[in-house]
């Protein structure tokens, strides 16, 4: 289909949804409509099939969590037209409609953005008249904890700290890669695993120029992983999402503009608002870290060194084509996270993680002035506040082993006073008291980790 008829697309719809329990694979399709015909998709999830049958309850509850996923995946082909009308398969709660909608206004921000489409800040989704049957309560909440892991520092520390709280937790991914893989074989956890393919269609219309950017994707892992806890009869799914994820990136036309908005809090609360409503989920979903600043899950990381070899934030790596095979060294989140690790680990260890020093690289101080808030806006990447930044270059700023370095030594002068202040006064190592959701059983978890 040319993108000048699918940017005459009306309408997008989702036709039907399916699953088969004997194989884990569940088929969710989708339609753009509009006056030059159609244009359909069918992305395929396919969970870990437990080894015992899972019991009539699950099975329900699982039902309800899919209906959710089957119109939050939607967002990567809605992205492609971008129409004014978005409809529901089936009615739902106030609860499941108010986390919809935001996942493809707030979690599609960026994209409006980009692509200068204010329209999708307003979308409105057309629900179908007719009440939902409540959900039967289903309470998991003292079972095994599913642990996300990305392959990143983040939740690492994450696993490390369930591990060492005695919570016995199972690793779990969405399409694993080679830096997953090696993550969870440093652990020495038996993980599971669910795979997701996107429809090639949705590869051949990108090549052709149709709208494109950046969507919510940790709204669907997250769905994803609370199938896949459901259906293994598993407890919550532990998250770690940290508390800069819910700071915006900019405002635009009134709005907030978030690159991380499905790693924010509000996206955990109206998540879990949703699966509680539509699923009878207890306690379906929390992150770990959400008290925590990027500068202190780095100096807990720092405490653990078992991944030494293999942790890999970068997000060059995840690509789903012409990866990276670790650190690219050369993105704002390399900087960021190579910034927030140095104040707490020798200069050796971090060049080993890296495989490179990006301190030493002069090249980097122009991407590293943005993360201090001297250029531009905070990045549209996974990096932490202005203030952390700053706060982590005052620390290498009184070490030997930091502070001549050509990057340190520039960054020092051109940081202004005003923020040095704000630094002195940062509240960046305590974890904040509220706004966070987890059950009182995992508030002494971290605890388990050194500092
Ligand atoms: C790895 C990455 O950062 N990808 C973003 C990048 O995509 P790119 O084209 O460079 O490579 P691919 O990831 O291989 O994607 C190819 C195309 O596929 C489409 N697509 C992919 C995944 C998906 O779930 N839906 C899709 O529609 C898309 O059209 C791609 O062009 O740029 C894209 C456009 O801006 C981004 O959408 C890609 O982001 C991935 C979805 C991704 O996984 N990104 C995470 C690393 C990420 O950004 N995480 C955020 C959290 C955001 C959130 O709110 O959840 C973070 O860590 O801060
Ligand atoms: N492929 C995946 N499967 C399941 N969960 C994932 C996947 N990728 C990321 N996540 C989860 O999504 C959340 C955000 O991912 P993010 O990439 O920020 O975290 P990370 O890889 O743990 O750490 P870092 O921020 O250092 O990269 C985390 O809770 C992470 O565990």
């Amino acid at each position: 289909m040319l993108n000048t008829q699918l940017a005459r697309m009306d309408a997008f719809t989702f036709p039907s949804y399916s699953i088969d329990l004997s194989t884990g694979e569940a088929l969710f399709d989708y339609a753009l409509t509009g006056p030059d015909g159609e244009q359909r998709f069918t992305e395929v999830v396919t969970l870990p099939v437990p080894e015992e049958s899972p019991s009539d309850a699950a099975v329900a509850a699982l039902g309800r969590v899919l209906e959710l996923l089957h119109v939050v995946a939607g967002v990567s082909y809605y992205k492609t037209a971008a129409p004014g009308q978005l409809v529901l398969p089936a009615p739902l709660g106030p609860a499941a409609v108010e986390f919809v909608t935001a996942v493809y206004t707030k979690g599609l921000a960026e994209y409006a953005y980009r692509n200068q489409l204010p329209h999708v800040l307003e979308l409105t989704p057309r629900v179908p008249d007719g009440r939902v049957k409540p959900a039967a309560e289903y309470d998991n909440s003292d079972r095994r904890p599913l642990s996300a892991v990305g392959g990143g520092k983040d939740s690492i520390v994450s696993l490390e700290a369930l591990r060492r709280a005695g919570l016995d937790p199972v690793p779990f991914s969405v399409n694993p890669n080679h830096v997953i893989n090696a993550v969870n074989a440093a652990s020495g956890l038996p993980a599971l695993a669910a795979r997701r393919r996107i429809d090639p269609v949705l590869f051949e219309l990108n090549a052709a120029g149709a709208r494109n950017g950046h969507i919510p994707v940790t709204a669907i892992n997250s769905l994803i992983a609370v199938a896949t806890a459901v259906l293994h009869g598993l407890g919550p799914v532990v998250m770690s999402n940290e508390r800069s994820a819910s700071d915006p990136n900019l405002i635009w036309n009134g709005h907030e503009i978030n690159h991380q908005w499905s790693k924010g809090v509000e996206a955990e609360g109206l998540l879990r608002a949703a699966l509680a409503e539509h699923a009878g989920l207890a306690e379906p979903y929390f992150s770990l870290l959400r008290p925590l600043s990027e500068l202190h899950i780095a100096r807990l990381f720092a405490g653990i060194d078992r991944y030494d070899d293999v942790v890999t934030s970068c997000n060059a790596a995840f690509k789903l084509r012409d990866a990276s095979e670790r650190w690219c060294r050369d993105c704002p989140k390399c900087r960021f996270v190579f910034l927030a690790l140095a104040p707490f680990m020798p200069r050796e260890r971090i060049t080993h993680i890296f495989g490179g020093d990006l301190l030493a690289d002069s090249a980097q101080i122009p991407g590293y002035r943005e993360l201090l808030g001297i250029d531009g806006h905070k990045p549209f990447e996974c990096v932490g506040e202005v203030e952390e930044s700053v706060v982590a270059l005052s620390l290498l700023a009184q070490q030997p082993d930091w502070r001549d370095t050509p990057v340190v030594t520039a960054l020092v002068a051109a940081v202004p006073d005003s923020a040095w202040a704000t630094a002195a006064t940062s509240d960046t190592f305590t974890p904040a008291a509220a706004n966070h959701h987890i059950p009182p059983t995992y508030q002494k978890t971290l605890q388990t980790l050194t500092p």
